[in-house]
Formats: structure tokens, sequence, C-alpha cells
């Protein structure tokens, strides 16, 4: 494949980063890959798999000759690497994120970006439970969406260019007006995580009552929340703080459907039940239909195999 970038630089290397530099690598993207991660065992990690072309501890270093600047830390560290990095960014630099949130990425990076780069804030909806940089693999982001949340002023040129180096590695681009994402995130991807760490959280509780039943009957269902419930506890504790509104107001909605079902069962209204339990099983057929049968939507996988 072509090269689309001279040097490329990766800030922070988990599952993230370390996915991006195996693909740039394995697709021939950029000559240089420039890794830099703040902790210096994970960079030595990083160098042990030969993620990168050079390797730094300063976010600052890492972006001097960069064309192509790709932030991938815990939302709530984005304002920092910023403000590290502003003075350094090369003129015509395109500076872009991966944090799963976005208005609060914006308010933190946006203030701190010359005029001289280009800012366009991405996130692509591809994950796995797994972080640190032994967790990525080549092929994650295949399939996947990945959302463009470009600025009002952003530069036509360098958003196409962002957009051909993701379609690059399979994903299919969207642009997104960054309120509206953090709202559809929050129920598709936030919910779910909070949804399973508040049931496997409620189940250990129960577990002196039932005396490690919990583990021993764990049935699939059960085990699809663990799943969630193990992502990296840093990265949705930043996730829950920096999407606050959208997520408070999608659990606000989700409580009161919840109370809804709670009334059916208490009242026995059965066809209620049903009707709900119809509905969302046609949604649920519609993912896998569209193929996207992975990563989150794998949330609902036990009521399909069931069938
Ligand atoms: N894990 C997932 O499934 C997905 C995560 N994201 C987003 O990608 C970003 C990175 O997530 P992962 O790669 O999964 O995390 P990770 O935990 O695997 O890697 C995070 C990296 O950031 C570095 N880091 C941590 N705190 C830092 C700080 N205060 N300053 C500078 N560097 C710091 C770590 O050393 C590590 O290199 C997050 O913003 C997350 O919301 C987006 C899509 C999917
Ligand atoms: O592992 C899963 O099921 C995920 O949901 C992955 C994921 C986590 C966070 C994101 O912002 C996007 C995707």
């Amino acid at each position: 494949m072509t090269k689309q970038f001279e040097t490329i630089a990766l800030i922070g290397i988990g599952l993230i980063g370390s996915s991006l530099a195996r693909e740039i690598k394995d697709k021939g993207l950029a000559s240089t890959v420039v890794v830099s991660s703040r902790s210096p065992d994970t960079l030595k990690r990083a160098e042990q798999l030969g993620l990168g072309d050079r390797y730094t501890l300063s976010a600052a270093d890492a972006v001097k000759d960069a064309d192509l600047v790709i932030v991938s830390v815990p939302v709530g560290a984005s304002g920092a690497v910023a403000e590290a990095i502003a003075p350094h960014l090369k003129r015509g630099a395109i500076v872009t994120d991966v944090g799963s949130t976005k208005g609060s990425v914006i308010a933190q990076m946006k203030p701190h970006m010359p005029s001289h780069v280009h800012f366009i804030p991405g996130h692509p909806i591809a994950g796995t439970e797994y972080s640190g940089p032994d967790a990525g693999f080549v092929g994650l982001f295949k399939g996947r969406w990945c959302i463009l949340t470009p600025l009002p002023d952003t530069d036509a040129d360098a958003k196409a260019k962002l957009r051909v180096f993701w379609e690059t590695l399979g994903s299919m681009v969207d642009d997104m007006d960054p309120e509206h994402h953090d709202k559809v995130l929050a129920i598709v991807s936030h919910l779910p995580h909070i949804i399973a760490y508040n049931i496997v959280g409620t189940a250990d509780d129960l577990e002196t009552v039932t005396e490690s039943e919990v583990i021993k009957y764990s049935a699939s269902g059960f085990r699809d929340f663990t799943r969630l419930a193990a992502s990296d506890p840093t990265m949705w504790r930043d996730v829950c703080l920096h999407n606050k509104d959208a997520i408070l107001e999608m659990l606000a909605r989700f409580s009161e459907d919840l109370a809804y079902l709670q009334r059916a069962i208490r009242w026995g209204d059965g066809d209620k039940l049903f009707d709900l339990f119809t509905r969302t099983r046609a949604i649920r057929r519609s993912i896998v239909q569209a193929g996207q049968d992975t990563d989150m939507a794998d949330f609902g996988r036990h009521a399909m195999d069931q069938k």
C-alpha cells in the first residue's frame, strides 16, 4: 500500500495506539512511526514489540516532525497532552484523537491548538475489554465505523486525508456533530458498560448470600456482562466523568423504562413483556444481518444464542 504520511506520532500506545501502530506498519502508511508513552514500562514494552521506529517518553519530542499526530490516551488526559504538544507541532500537521467522548475532548484540546495545524477529533467505534500495548492487533478497525467530529473551520483537504487513513484500515467513516456523537455513544456504548459494571457489582455484593453460586452458575448472559465489566477502569472512569450530561440523560430514560418493565412483571402483564422482547429481538437481528454482530453488539448475544 502507498505511504500517506512521512511521519506519524502516536501519543499513548495502549489497545488503540498499538493497534494503529500495527496497522501503519502492516500497510506501510508512514516512513517513520514515533511512539510516545508517559510510562517507561509501557514504552519499553512497545519497543520490545517493535511497534515504532523511534520511542520517547516526551509527547512534545514525539510530535516535532510529525505530519499526523494521533492522541490515544484516556479522555481525561487529553487537555494535558494537548498543552504539552502544542508548541512543538509542525506547520500543517493533522492532530486527531480516538477518545470515546468528543465534546469534552474538544473543550480540553482545542484551546491549545495553534492555528497552523489541523485539529480533527475522531472516534473509532472499535475496541475490546483489553488494554495496554500487547492488546492491540491488525484488523481491529476493519468493518467498524470511525466517527469524525470536525470543527466548523476544518480544512476539507486535511479531513479528506484523515478519512482516507481510516478507510485504509478498513473503517467506514462518518462525520458527526460532537454533541450528537456524545448522545448516541451514551446510549449505544457508555450505558451498556455502566449497566455491566453495575450488574456485576450487584452480583458480587450478593456473593455473601449465594456463596460463590454467582461464579459457579454464571450463564453466558452474565458472562457477557462480565466481559464489558472487565474493561479498563481508568478509561471508563474518564468516559463517565467526561460525558456526564448525556450519560445522566440516558440513565434517566433507562430508569423510567426499567420501572415500566418492573411494573409489567409485578402485575403479570405478559403482553407488555412479550411486545418489548419481540421489538428488541428484531433490533438484534437487524444488527446481525448488517454484519455488526461483534464487540458492542455482543452485549445481546445471549438472547440470540438461545434460539
Ligand atoms: N478500549 C476501547 O475499546 C476503546 C477506547 N477508545 C478510546 O481510546 C483511548 C485510549 O484507550 P485504550 O487504548 O483502550 O487505553 P489503554 O489503557 O490501552 O492505553 C492508554 C494509553 O494512554 C497512556 N496514558 C494513560 N494515562 C495517561 C496520561 N495521563 N497522560 C498521557 N498518557 C497517558 C497509557 O500509558 C497508554 O499508553 C481512550 O480515550 C478511549 O476512550 C476508543 C475506542 C475503543
Ligand atoms: O468491547 C466492547 O464491546 C466495546 O464496546 C468497545 C468499545 C469501547 C469504547 C468505545 O469508545 C468504542 C468501542
